[in-house]
């Protein structure tokens, strides 16, 4: 009677059945940081004064956040820490250009069913969308995984979210998180795992899944899981880096609060300045003016996500600055060879590299002070993309409607 994060603990810390609340140092099977993170890590590596990582072959390290760098500090700080990826013979090592560490991840095949994968940025509960463990911990946390490949975990007890019906014409797997997370609010599903499962999950492509586990965080949650079927096996058919064991909850595994939504009648969402969990039904939001759109992110930065923008900006003119940032080097050249960026361009759309771009207000599309955006990212929290400004969280078809019209719109409208 165990539930997937109670098995992929047990098999982690190699001990029979580890229930929740139990403390365990377990087995990382992947770890990640990316430059942000990286350079903290390795700076508290060093303090700890050992030579050598514990397996370099499962540490992965993207470059995302701050690429091409920004400033002379950052790039300095790059520069260091290639150097001692270089030294420390990290062969997983993805520079400029190659996309979100959340994208990457998958697409290299590190995210696995039934693997425990740490990683230090707290969207690292992606993961989940392909039935792994996936989880952030922060910098130091991390120095520790890099020295030893363990980190001690209280396993968390977890919930079970049940979707039924289908998505209505316009609405997105993006639309059901908000509306998910704007139900149970920021504080939710606090360390817990939060399990989905219902005939919508199972409906959901991975692109669709990877949107709705990456907001786990946003909730509190510790991870959020979909049991691994068909779709997933097929996706990392080719890309797996290694065997893997699907986990499944047992029929009778405990849950300590279960929760059940339906799609058939969802509108799109918005989580409204400046809490992720500031949920309103499209319908509900009063005329509001916006001065940029931001397409782009580990949320919504796929294929799917550019093809849904691009399917709506088709022929149109865009009112205010767009921005499109693909998640990854793949996503841009699949882009690229079916026409999407062609369309996007067209429609007046600025593309950038891929990575972060502009989603914590690092650069290539920070907002003024009075300024709205509206993102297609995981986070409005006040100051994220500049020192003021107000964000607005949607789907990307809400996002290219609203940079249409240049006021918060619904992409049915269109
Ligand atoms: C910079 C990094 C530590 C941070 C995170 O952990 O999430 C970032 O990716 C974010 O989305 O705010
Ligand atoms: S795209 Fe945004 S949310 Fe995702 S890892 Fe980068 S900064 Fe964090």
């Amino acid at each position: 009677m165990s539930t997937i994060s109670e098995k992929i603990f047990s098999r982690a810390a190699g001990t029979e059945e580890v229930k929740a609340n139990e403390f365990v140092i377990a087995n990382v099977d992947y770890a990640m940081a990316h430059d942000g993170t990286s350079i903290l890590a390795v700076r508290s590596f060093r303090e700890m004064e050992i030579k050598n990582v514990w397996n370099p072959d499962r540490i992965v390290i993207p470059f995302d956040h701050l690429t091409p760098a920004n400033t002379d500090t950052t790039a300095a700080l790059q520069h260091d820490t290639r150097e001692w990826i270089k030294q420390q013979n990290i062969k997983n090592f993805f520079d400029v250009g190659e996309g979100i560490c959340h994208q990457l991840l998958p697409e290299k095949g590190f995210t696995l069913p039934g693997k425990l994968v740490v990683g230090a940025d707290s969207h690292t509960c992606t993961y989940g969308a392909f039935g792994a463990f996936g989880t952030g911990v922060g910098a130091t946390d991390m120095s520790e995984i890099f020295a030893s490949g363990k980190l001690w975990f209280r396993v968390p007890e977890s919930i079970k979210i049940t979707v039924r019906g289908k998505l209505p014409r316009h609405v997105f797997a993006k639309d059901l998180t908000l509306k998910i997370i704007g139900t149970l609010g920021v504080a939710g599903a606090t360390y817990k795992a939060a399990e989905f499962y219902g005939d919508t999950i199972e409906d959901l492509t991975i692109s669709g899944r990877m949107t709705l586990c990456n907001m786990a965080i946003e909730m509190g949650a510790k991870a959020g899981i979909v049991p691994p079927d068909k779709k997933t096996f097929d996706y990392l058919e080719g890309r797996s880096v290694e065997e893997y064991e699907p986990l499944y909850a047992d029929e009778d595994a405990s849950y300590t609060k279960q929760y059940n939504f339906y799609a058939d009648e969802l509108e799109p969402q918005i989580a409204c300045p400046h809490n992720v969990d500031n949920v309103h039904n499209i319908s509900d939001i009063p005329a509001t003016r916006i001065d940029q759109a931001f397409i782009g992110t580990c949320t919504n930065g796929r294929l799917e996500d550019l093809e849904a923008a691009a399917s709506i900006l088709g022929g149109e003119k865009v009112a205010v600055r767009t921005i499109v940032v693909p998640a990854s080097r793949e996503v841009l050249l699949e882009a690229v060879r079916k026409g999407v960026i062609e369309t996007l361009l067209e429609a007046g759309v600025t593309v950038g590299p891929p990575g972060c771009g502009p989603c914590l207000g690092g650069h290539m599309g920070v907002i003024g002070k009075d300024e709205v955006c509206i993102s297609t990212a995981n986070r409005n929290f006040k100051g994220r993309m500049g020192t003021g400004g107000s964000i607005y969280l949607a789907s990307p078809a809400t996002a290219a409607a609203s940079a249409i019209t240049g006021e918060i719109t619904n992409p049915a409208d269109i």
